[in-house]
């Protein structure tokens, strides 16, 4: 097996395209339901529209909750979607098990959170390796073919030299060392795609940023897509080109990460980045952490808030925001740059004043960059 190093697609080249995707899993019924005839559902993700390019990383953030897992299961197809589109190079994609969906397999790949649980306990690397090439039909004419082509998966992920690694068993590995197999074992699918689900968070924050440097070094070798999905938005500005932020099942904000995390436009991406710890603002942890509890909690997703679903901690509400969904509104001045927030609307701002709607028990927040227009 040759891995497609750098192929023909220009990096760039759109891989999957979701538009609109929503999912609700419906709730046990209660014996009310039978009255009224509805059902119950908890809106894990709506409306979510996200493209996948060649040889790009997107970050997907948000806390836990906010629907960022059910997003890649959705673009892996392991659920069927409520409603919305998925396109694989343009073409729509709905697969149910069967050839269609290992095709889609083939080109699209999931790497879970846990290393410990994806890999089989009673089965080697070389099995776990061989299965993969085998199912994706990349494990050459012989077993001088086969050979070469896990040594290639390994000494892709740097594990190297292969045959100390090929006969081990998991336990005999590191969690950083498994999380290598894992990933080797969704090349063996030779992918255009790697969906990448919380990929580091189990690990040792010690040997995080091996895996995302190795992740990094695959997008560019191998011109793949990947959706990195976490919940840490400083590494979404380290690893990322693209970050968007997902609050309560919708998307928030968006655009090239840099903007994003130095320039945060949505007041749930602030909140969320004076909640991350930073080491160079170790000072403000303590004043952040106070003012994330006055901020409260995410809401329920089985009847979330109307309007923006942020709207009951948002320390800026005005009446708008509680009765409207936003729309994605340009940031001012960072082309790309868009959140989906009422503050960016001048002429709202202008109507209702800033923080018109606010509960009153939410701490003051800090100083609002608005564009001019709206101040
Ligand atoms: N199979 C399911 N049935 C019912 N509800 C579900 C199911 N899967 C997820 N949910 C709900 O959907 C919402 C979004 O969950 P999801 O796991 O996608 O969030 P997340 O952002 O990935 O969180 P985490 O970081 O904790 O994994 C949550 O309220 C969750 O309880």
């Amino acid at each position: 097996m040759t891995l497609s190093e750098s192929p023909a697609a220009p990096v760039g080249e759109v891989v999957l395209e979701a538009e609109g995707l929503t999912k609700h899993f419906p709730v046990r019924r209660k014996l009310s339901d039978i009255f009224t005839g509805k059902r119950a559902v908890v809106h894990a993700v709506d409306d979510v529209s996200l493209t996948l390019r060649r040889g790009r990383v997107t970050a997907l953030v948000g806390e836990s909750g906010s629907g960022k897992s059910t997003v890649a299961r959705l673009f892996a197809q392991l659920y069927p979607r409520t409603a919305g589109d998925l396109r694989l190079h343009g073409e729509t994609t709905k697969v149910h098990g069967g050839r269609r969906f290992r095709d889609y397999v083939s080109r699209v790949q999931l790497i879970f959170q846990d290393p410990f649980g994806s890999l089989n306990p009673v089965h080697t690397v070389r099995y776990h390796l061989t299965r993969a090439l085998k199912i994706h039909g990349n494990a050459g004419k012989n077993a001088e073919e086969l050979e070469a082509a896990l040594a290639a998966l390994l000494t892709r992920v740097a594990m190297t030299p292969p045959e100390r690694y090929i006969d081990k068993f998991p336990h005999e590995l590191s969690g950083g060392q498994r999380q290598r197999v894992a990933i080797a074992r969704a090349l063996g699918a030779d992918p255009e795609a790697l969906l990448a689900d919380e990929p580091v968070s189990m690990l040792d924050v010690s040997i995080r940023l091996g895996i995302l440097n190795l992740l990094r070094d695959l997008k560019e070798r191998l011109n793949l897509a990947i959706l990195y999905i976490t919940h840490d938005i400083a590494s979404a500005r380290y690893f990322a080109d693209e970050t968007m932020v997902m609050y309560a099942g919708r998307m928030v904000e968006g655009g090239d990460s840099e903007s994003v995390t130095q320039n945060p436009a949505h007041p749930y991406t602030r909140l969320l980045i004076e909640s991350a710890p930073d080491p160079d603002r170790i000072a403000g942890i303590a004043d952040a952490t106070a003012k994330d509890r006055g901020n409260g909690e995410p809401p329920s997703l089985i009847r979330p808030p109307s309007g923006c679903r942020f709207h009951p901690r948002c320390p800026h509400a005005m009446k708008r925001c509680t009765v409207d969904l936003p729309p994605r509104l340009e940031v001012g001045g960072e082309p790309g740059h868009w959140a989906a927030c009422w503050l960016y609307d001048a002429e709202t701002v202008a109507k209702e004043g800033v923080g018109s709607a606010a509960d009153p028990s939410i701490p003051t927040p800090p100083a609002l960059h608005l564009p001019e227009e709206a101040r």
